[in-house]
């Protein structure tokens, strides 16, 4: 059997703890684990096969279920109707071959081997009698106290090249073990503690998938109809995947005639044939992500269903396409309620206002209602559900991540002027997708995609494309950065600005306070002043600053704009401390608690753009400050004012 072993879950009772073998081995499934083995040292054959039979169940195909030692468990629980992939087999337990003729030649037969003349003793097997071998122990471990000598990953290296069949690491691995391992020539992982041990195993699981797929691109499917003009369906969707770091594929569900001003028609082929591309694709390649869009009817919809039964991969979002733009209902009743079957299967939910009201059954008439529906679909289905404003009337374009307990995170924003506006939603989930396989926990996903699709429609009115509502630009910002010609480096267009700013410079520099500053003339009543102004002025900039940080698209811009944010206001309490009490004889008349007309114009500027609610827009009115104060004060502190002209 050509199996997926990269996630390998070995059970241990005792280490479940309270949360049971049951409830881990879920968890465990759901969060990206493709194998499952049974270890149960301590319990009886009976309760073997009893558990066997509640984890099939629990999988329900999602993830290979293998037992331990027991082949004839293995053989029982079968014969109850579970589902029981194979056998894991030790040097000292049931003979392979007896395994692959109880089981057949289907099943999954692992067997361990620590040495080059286990190996050796595979090679000898007839061909396909053993699928895998588990050579271990990477390192020494509590959980397997009989466990032979360690190997390290220098020894395993050397036995997995040994070996003629795929070979799973297994003993004492932890999450930092993955790369080398993968490197070493590891098939998979099989870990025990480090997922059975833990608070969350959904989390543990995910961290260990992304942990083995490494830095290459994740493989994001599209289940999607297609649109020929280019801006919605798969077409749109593989452009957002690849916009967004993903490499796209797409499984086409129905296929249209249309462009930017409306739909001719709609031919939807059979749903066995739709299983057939999804098998097709499955067989073949690691899916990482799959972003589901336009299901045509209950038929198409239940084929999905079923096969994300079989073959769930990490992450699943769907954007239930219920509704057209001009608020047709585009599903019957059947299919409507396929598809909130369907949602049950999902990571993430994307509706719009409507869709979201059809979800619900509530009516969404403002945003308070919204987020309400969106918290009881939630609920009710186990998926977040990310609530999008961009139907609402007025000028703000809102967007929540809502999950079972409420908001989780929550974007305001203003809307962006431009009705290229054709296919935003399935360009938003297909982005949505991929940053959550790259690695991006929900939030994180959240404001990239939302900053990506941001600056699509910003730059979507230069494609020109159609007469009716046309697309975004999914590629404007790799195009803006240069990926289509020799463009300057960042470097040489900040140089560029500076010098296209100069007569402003120029003028900064002539200015009396800035003369006085670098002559040594300037009065100290009026030094102080400025202080007490620009104590004034940090405080409100620092509020500025750390919008700036909860509106970045990256974990680093974050960090940089939180510790810019916390640089302002500390500069603004030393101000305090050092310059602005009364003990520094400071006069009344220089102590202003009100901001001046000046600093009051620039502060409503700089509020402004925080509130737009627009990374790109609020850094754009943020900076000038940084580069203009470095620059003053290095060449005031230099002395350098002959420079000053
Ligand atoms: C994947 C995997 N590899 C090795 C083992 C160890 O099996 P075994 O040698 O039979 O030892 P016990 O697990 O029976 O103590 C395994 N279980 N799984
Ligand atoms: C079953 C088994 N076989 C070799 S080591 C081991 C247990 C590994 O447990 P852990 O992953 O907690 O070290
Ligand atoms: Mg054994």
């Amino acid at each position: 059997m050509n199996a997926d072993l990269s996630l390998y879950l070995v059970t241990d009772a005792a280490l479940c703890g309270d949360r049971g073998v049951v409830a881990t081995v879920r968890e465990a499934v759901a969060g990206g684990v493709a194998i499952v083995q049974l270890r149960d040292k301590d319990a009886s054959d009976a309760q073997t096969v009893d558990l066997l039979v509640e984890l099939s169940h629990a999988i329900a195909g999602r993830a290979l279920l293998v037992v331990n030692d027991r082949l004839q468990a293995a053989v029982d629980a079968r014969s109850r109707g579970a589902r029981v992939d194979g056998v894991h087999l030790g040097q000292s337990d049931a003979s392979v071959r007896a395994a692959r003729e109880a089981l057949g030649p289907d099943a999954l037969i692992g067997l361990t081997a620590n040495t080059p003349a286990h190996l050796d003793a595979v090679r000898a097997l007839p061909p396909g009698t053993v699928d895998y071998v588990g050579i271990g122990v990477i390192r020494p471990t509590s959980t397997k106290p009989d466990h032979p000598p360690a190997l390290g990953v220098a020894g395993f290296r050397t036995l997995a090249a040994l070996s003629p069949v795929p070979a799973v690491a297994i003993g004492g691995i932890g999450i930092d073990d993955v790369t080398a391992l993968r490197e070493a020539g590891a098939a998979g992982v099989a870990v025990v503690s480090a997922l059975c041990a833990v608070e969350d195993p959904h989390a543990a699981a995910r961290a260990f998938r992304r942990a083995w797929r490494g830095q290459r691109p994740p493989r994001v499917l599209s289940i999607a109809g297609s649109d020929p003009s280019g801006g919605a369906g798969i077409q749109a969707d593989l452009k957002a995947i690849a916009a967004n770091g993903g490499y796209g594929m797409a499984a086409i569900t129905a296929l249209t005639a249309q462009n930017t001003r409306g739909v001719r028609g709609v031919h939807v082929p059979p749903a066995d044939f739709l299983r057939a591309q999804l098998d097709a694709v499955a067989d073949d390649i690691e899916i990482d992500a799959v972003k589901i869009g336009m299901l045509a009817d209950a038929e198409v919809i239940r084929t999905v269903g079923d096969w994300l039964a079989a073959r769930r991969p990490d992450t699943v979002v769907l954007d239930p396409v219920m509704v057209s733009t001009s608020g047709d209902r585009l599903l019957d009743s059947d299919a409507e309620a396929a598809l909130l079957d369907l949602a049950s299967h999902a990571d993430l939910l994307t509706p719009n206002l409507d869709e979201l009201a059809v979800l619900s059954g509530c009516r969404v008439g403002d945003w308070p209602e919204a987020l309400a529906a969106a918290q009881q679909v939630a609920a009710r289905t186990g998926a977040l559900v990310l609530a999008k404003g961009g139907h609402l009337a007025g000028d703000q374009t809102p967007d929540a991540l809502v999950g079972a307990d409420g908001v989780i995170v929550e974007h305001r924003g203003a809307r962006i002027d431009t009705t290229s506006t054709h296919g935003t939603g399935c360009s938003l989930s297909s982005a949505l997708a991929t940053l959550s396989a790259r690695g991006k926990d929900w939030p994180e996903a959240v404001a990239g995609a939302r900053e990506w699709l941001r600056e699509s429609l910003r730059a979507a009115g230069t494609l020109d494309v159609g007469r009716g509502n046309g697309p975004v630009s999914h590629l404007a910002g790799l195009w803006q950065r240069g990926a289509l010609e020799t463009r300057p480096s960042p470097d040489d267009v900040r140089d560029a600005w500076w010098v296209s700013i100069a007569e402003v410079r120029a003028d900064i520099d002539a200015l009396p306070f800035i003369r006085a500053l670098a002559d040594g003339t300037l009065g100290r009543d009026r030094f102080l002043g400025y202080l007490a102004q620009d104590a004034l002025y940090l405080r409100e900039y620092a509020r500025v600053l750390a919008e700036a940080a909860r509106l970045a698209p990256s974990t680093q811009e974050q960090a940089f704009w939180a510790q810019s944010a916390q640089g302002a206001i500390a500069g603004e309490l030393e101000l305090h401390a050092s310059w602005l009490t009364p003990d520094t004889g400071t006069s009344a008349t220089t102590f202003s608690a009100e901001p001046s007309a000046v600093n009051t114009a620039y502060l409503d500027h700089l509020r402004a753009a925080a509130f737009s609610g627009d990374h790109a827009v609020l850094i754009a009115a943020a900076l000038p400050c940084f580069w203009l104060y470095t620059d003053l004060g290095v060449r005031l502190h230099a002395g350098s004012s002959g420079s000053m002209r």
